[in-house]
């Protein structure tokens, strides 16, 4: 894919057509299959990174091929004047994997999922909302107020809304900002997008009893969390927290674009009727996708296998005792790899070079989400090919630094 003038075409193209917000493409993707994807040029990448934690069952599963042909084949949208069977039949199995009545809302996308979180706390009547440094919450309006990264936030301000961003896993600091003014906290149980942090064990159900205290909402995004990445369906009931709304995204679609935020208790009747909604809520083809997903992490038992999978990543990249890796953090199928030095970015693409496909979340840190059916030769591709990413990702670091000496 490469052009005449050393530019490759894909990027020209890019440049031309496309607003500069994602920035230019590293790569073209043209076919997946499993936990392979291929380039234009027909060159292989073992996917690492699973369209950021997206991908559970990898590219092209055939039992979510199967029901979005079925269902795009039989009805493809109906309007929220009308119903379909997928939408309520998810909306009635996320609450049985929550192991608790409740009411679903279903949307389009993370952002929209903690949008739709945000309304419910506002409609306590309380304008107080209580976030964290560095957590990820999306990037439209309401979501980026919850938010905590500056760099995003700043350049949009004024942003909606009183909200307070604590240190994250401090439980003292959330209980000094959280009153009885307070409509709700929003907290991730892992910081995806700030690096793969892991707060302390006993924070979230700390969570729990200050939020509890106050009669503030409890909203756990687990968007990058749920379904299945860290083990659990929820990656709170690892601590057996209960949050009064959950939000979902990512890979509950196993590739196809849904949000879902989920009330339990009052806070399931805070959005009454005329009060929210998006046209393509509850569409029946991604619903069925949606149901795909969850058949097939249930009858193959992937819960279990993530737990292992993730187990013999993490313990594998602490066996090679890379002078390069300081330490793993993480849980299940979604792992940081802290460097000792900022070279993640060099590492992202002496990785894509190795046919790797990772994430450089943070200057030092390296996000591993790989779709949940990753097998052991996966990931003992993924430990043999490592150790000569990481040597090149620091000559390539220290080449920089000799250049620009
Ligand atoms: C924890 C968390 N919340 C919200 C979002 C936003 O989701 P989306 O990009 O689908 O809007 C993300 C995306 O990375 C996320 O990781």
């Amino acid at each position: 894919m490469t052009d005449a003038t050393g530019n490759t075409d894909f990027q020209r193209r890019w440049q031309g057509a496309m607003m500069e917000n994602f920035g230019t493409p590293r790569l073209a993707l043209v076919r997946g299959e499993g936990t392979t994807l291929w380039d234009a040029d027909g060159r292989a990448y073992l996917d690492f990174l699973g369209g950021i934690a997206v991908n559970a069952l990898g590219h092209a599963h055939p039992a979510v091929v199967r029901a979005v042909s079925d269902q795009i084949a039989t009805l493809g949208h109906v309007s929220n004047f009308y119903v379909s069977g997928p939408t309520v039949t998810l909306a009635e199995r996320l609450l049985a994997l929550a192991g608790r009545p409740g009411r679903v809302y279903f949307s389009n996308s993370g952002a929209e999922a903690n949008e739709a979180a945000f309304k419910i706390g506002r409609r306590t009547g309380r304008t107080h909302m209580v976030s964290t440094a560095g957590g990820f919450h999306g990037r439209t309006m309401g979501a980026l107020a919850l938010t905590g990264q500056p760099a995003k936030q700043q350049p949009f301000a004024p942003l909606p809304g009183d909200v307070d961003h604590v240190p994250y896993g401090d439980v003292e600091a959330l209980r000094a900002a959280v009153t009885t003014d307070t409509a709700f906290v929003i907290l991730e149980p892992v910081q995806g997008e700030n690096g793969v942090v892991v707060p302390p064990p006993g924070y979230l159900r700390a969570a729990r009893e200050i939020t509890a205290a106050t009669g503030t909402l409890l909203v756990l995004d687990e968007i990058q969390t749920g379904i299945g990445r860290t083990g659990h369906w929820f990656a709170a009931q690892e601590e057996g927290v209960e949050a009064d709304v959950v939000t979902l995204a990512k890979g509950l679609g196993g590739g196809l674009p849904i949000g879902a935020t989920l009330a339990f208790g009052p806070a399931a009747d805070l959005l009454t009727p005329g009060s929210h909604g998006s046209t393509f809520s509850g569409n029946p083809v991604v619903c069925a996708a949606a149901l795909a997903v969850l058949d097939t992490i249930e009858r193959d038992g992937l819960l279990d296998h993530v737990k292992r999978a993730g187990e013999r990543l993490r313990s594998g990249i602490e066996a090679l005792a890379h002078p390069a890796v300081a330490s793993i953090r993480g849980a299940g199928l979604l792992l940081g790899i802290v460097l000792t030095e900022p070279l993640a970015p060099q590492a992202q693409q002496a990785a894509q070079d190795a046919g790797l496909l990772v994430n450089a979340v943070a200057p030092d840190v390296i996000r591993l989400a790989p779709p949940l059916i990753v097998s052991d030769d996966d990931v003992d591709t993924f430990l043999r090919k490592l150790p000569g990413v990481l040597d090149t990702a620091r000559e390539a670091a220290d080449g920089e630094q000799r250049s620009g000496d």
